[in-house]
């Protein structure tokens, strides 16, 4: 069990797609792919641009064939797109996603209420999702929702997390992120959690991705850190909210991430500036508050 900070980190950047899912205006395509080039142009290494789920449930997203289309590509960055099922899988291939993200969960409730089906029968719809990005040399990521409560059943046990994650190992995920989609971790939690896990899949292959609801996010991270986490999700100015846990509000804020890192001496490659810089053009675009408090900060001193 480690107690040693990591002296590098990679962050995940999941604001167009986490982030923006949940928005309720229309966003033009322009603007979702402004954004990720922004982020690209920062320093970020791995972007979630998109999701290919039914646009019935999640209308945001419909148009995620064309981001993918239309976004310039940056040397070196992986353009992921959360997948659901094979239907999904295909379409994002077919768009030139360079990684996919399948997504369980450690609730049941919350398993039928996102994709309406069981933990197991997900797992089994993963399947031929797998085959074919492991056919196309595709790396797939795989998420564990509701990692320490779900919003429809409460508590959750740290065992059926690890279960889960490890399920997600064997079908070939290269790495698991833990989702906080409720954000009602403590450090105190969130650590039992990843101690629980860390007996069934190396720390080295958990990343962490926790919503910011009740203001716990970065003591969570620093407590993830501090068990030898190395990848964090985020979001550029701490953008969204899920469509299937109401209240809850958007992931970690990658600026408010970076200057944390910073602070600890942590090396993760990205220009903090630039990122504060997107989180203004975004949350400007769509005429909503800026939710990084360090990205607030840093616009505010260089006025
Ligand atoms: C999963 C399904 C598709 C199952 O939905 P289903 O109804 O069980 O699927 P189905 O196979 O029975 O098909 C029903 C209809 O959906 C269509 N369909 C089926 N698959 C697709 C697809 N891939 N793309 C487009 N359309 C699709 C299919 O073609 C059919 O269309 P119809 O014949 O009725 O016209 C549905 O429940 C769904 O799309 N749910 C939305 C899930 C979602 O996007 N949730 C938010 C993201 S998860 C999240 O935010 C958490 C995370 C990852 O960030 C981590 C955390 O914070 O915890």
């Amino acid at each position: 069990m480690s107690h040693r900070l990591p002296t590098r980190v990679r962050i995940v950047e999941v604001g167009p797609r986490d982030g923006l899912q949940n928005e309720q205006q229309p966003i033009s395509t322009d603007l979702k792919v402004e954004l990720i080039e922004r982020l690209a142009n920062a320093g970020i290494a791995t972007i979630e641009a998109g999701s290919f789920v039914n646009p019935k449930w999640v209308p945001q997203m419909a148009g995620s064939d064309e981001v993918f289309r239309q976004m310039g590509r940056t040397p070196g960055v992986q353009y992921a797109a959360l997948t659901p099922n094979l239907q999904g899988a295909q379409r994002a291939l077919e768009a030139g996603a360079s990684e996919l993200a399948i997504f369980a969960a450690a609730s049941e409730a919350f398993s039928q209420k996102n994709i309406n089906c069981s933990i197991e029968q997900s797992l089994v719809r993963f399947k031929p999702v797998m085959e074919l990005a492991h056919t196309a040399g595709i790396p797939v990521r795989g998420y564990v929702s509701c990692v320490v409560g779900c919003p429809y059943q409460g508590e959750v046990e740290p065992q059926v997390v690890a279960q889960v994650s490890r399920q997600l190992l064997d079908l070939g995920c290269y790495e698991i992120s833990l989702g906080d989609t409720i954000g009602v971790g403590t450090p105190a939690s969130i650590t039992r959690m990843l101690d629980a896990v860390a007996e069934e899949v190396a720390i080295d292959l958990l990343a962490v991705h926790l919503h910011d609801t009740y203001g716990q996010a970065i003591a969570n991270i620093y407590a993830s850190l501090l068990r030898g986490v190395r990848v964090i999700d985020s979001s550029v100015a701490g953008l969204g909210g899920c469509p299937y846990a109401r209240g809850a509000s958007g992931n970690v804020a990658t600026e408010d991430v970076l200057y944390l890192l910073d602070g600890l001496g942590i090396e993760h490659g990205i220009n903090l500036q630039a990122v504060a810089e997107a989180g203004h053009f975004i949350t400007q675009a769509l005429g909503r508050p800026n939710g990084s408090r360090a990205g607030r900060a840093l616009l505010a001193k260089s006025d």
